[in-house]
């Protein structure tokens, strides 16, 4: 196998090629190089190891350029003529990409499958913005992602390449038991609008977001070169991602991570109308609470506590939006996650060591880096917050940073802090997160203790 290495990335793009047929012999004469010879795993001799800019003719993308077509699409897939005209590094759907090669793979998909968008384009529109068209104010998801298949279907044919959506845009009832208790017990009224009925089911318009880097822009966001970041998501990702390397001249990067998921309650028009009030929660994922209703921490009644909030906002004239975050465990993952409540348990469960065993496991206390977060707000026209559902001070510190204001901090009610929970929220809250309440010391944090394995066989 013939390795491709480093020293073959080129400092600048070459000269393109002009005609298809030329360039079409020219990528083949020059891919034969990057070709593995033979392979233990068998046949592959069609496959390429990696592109470079002389070989590739890529389909013009304009990050924040003042228009659709001047912006162009996001490309990123290498079946039909994809391999020579891609714009874009990674595959289509985040860490989903995978399975799309498991089905091509078992031969249960056609690679060169061609989507009938029928009757899927959005079931609202959320109104354009002046950050869909500049390279600062969203650099972590297409602003575009949603109007893919109507701007784009012309280019798609005559280039003969996939170009899919990133955003989709639907609606639907919701129905949570705790939005039924608000309703029994007065906290929410019914209005046939946003409440339906006595039962709690809740009306709410919602977007699916993933994740696609404009990689000078993410790179900025942390304070790092383009060159260090790139050679950080090649070496860390034990080199999955070749082009970031070999492609200084492709800007985009599809990484495998989970996206988000906004939920609007009240009239999608008025998230960007400066006029109506705002409640906003940013909850990252949890799925032992969310889904499970583990009670040793606060996210599912913070997330339930949120929903309610934005509800109200939106009978009170205003709107609520939720946004739902695939970052489980800090984005350290769930296996992490419980590695550490398993340190906990076995060594005193007390808020001041909440993060330090964090820490002894995972090297850091918190992967989520709430940089990228922003994006979705200013992509929705979210100019300011009246009321923001979180005590984080990495979520504010993101926001306020990239310009949107909060007139409001709301924390999590104490009644709703579930009994193992304490340990987690009064860490937090020593360690800058927002409270209207008591910041205890060092010492006072020693005393608040959670289960231990006895108490909980
Ligand atoms: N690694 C790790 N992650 C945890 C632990 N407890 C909760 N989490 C994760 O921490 C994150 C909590 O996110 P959010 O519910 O959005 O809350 P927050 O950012 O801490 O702040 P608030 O907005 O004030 O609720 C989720 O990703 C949880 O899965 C823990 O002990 N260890
Ligand atoms: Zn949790």
């Amino acid at each position: 196998m013939s390795p491709v290495s480093l020293a073959q990335t080129p400092a600048a793009p070459a000269a393109p090629v002009k005609t298809a047929r030329a360039r079409d012999a020219h990528v083949a004469k020059q891919l034969e190089s990057v070709r593995p010879k033979s392979s233990p795993v068998g046949d592959n001799d069609d496959l390429v190891l990696t592109t470079y800019p002389e070989d590739s003719q890529p389909i013009p993308l304009a990050w924040g350029a003042a228009a659709p077509q001047t912006r162009g699409p996001v490309v990123a897939s290498h079946y039909r003529d994809g391999l020579v005209k891609h714009n874009s590094i990674g595959a289509h759907s985040g860490q989903y990409c995978v399975y799309h090669a498991l089905a091509v793979g078992s031969k249960q998909l056609d690679p060169n499958h061609v989507a009938d968008y029928t009757n899927s384009q959005p079931a609202f529109s959320v109104p354009e913005q002046k950050s869909w068209y500049n390279k600062t104010d969203i650099v972590a998801m297409d602003p575009l992602g949603h109007l893919t298949p109507y701007l784009f279907d012309e280019a798609s044919k005559s280039e003969n390449v996939d170009i899919r959506p990133t955003i989709a845009i639907t609606k639907a009832t919701m129905q949570l038991l705790e939005l039924k208790d608000a309703v029994d017990n007065n906290r929410l009224r019914v209005d046939g609008r946003v409440v339906l009925n006595s039962s709690g089911d809740v009306s709410v318009s919602k977007v699916a977001v993933e994740p696609v880097w404009y990689l000078p822009g993410v790179a900025e966001r942390f304070g790092v070169s383009e060159n260090e970041l790139r050679r950080a998501l090649f070496k860390d990702t034990n080199g999955m991602y070749p082009e970031l390397i070999t492609r200084p001249d492709i800007k985009v990067f599809l990484p495998p991570i989970g996206g988000l998921t906004v939920y609007i309650f009240g009239d999608p028009a008025f998230v960007s109308d400066p006029s109506k009030k705002l409640a906003l929660r940013v909850h990252d994922e949890c799925n032992g609470s969310d889904v499970f209703g583990s009670d040793i921490c606060t996210c599912r009644p913070y997330l339930m506590f949120g929903i309610e909030e934005a509800v109200k906002e939106a009978q009170n004239g205003g709107s609520g939006v939720v946004i739902y975050f695939r970052k489980e465990g800090r984005a350290l993952g769930e296996v992490t996650k419980y590695l550490v409540y398993n340190a906990r348990k076995r060594g005193g469960d007390t808020a001041d060591e909440y993060f330090h065993r964090t820490e002894c496991i995972a090297g850091v206390r918190d992967m989520r880096f709430q940089q990228l977060m922003p994006d979705v707000l200013k992509w929705l026209g979210i100019t300011k917050i009246d009321r923001m559902l979180s005590m984080s001070n990495m979520k504010h510190d993101a926001i306020v940073e990239q310009g949107i204001p909060i007139i409001e901090r709301i924390p999590i009610p104490d009644e709703l802090v579930p009994p193992d929970s304490r340990v987690e929220i009064d860490a937090k809250i020593n360690a800058g997160y927002f409270t209207n309440g008591k910041i205890m010391n060092q010492d006072e944090l020693k005393n608040v203790q959670g289960r231990t394995w006895n108490d909980v066989v």
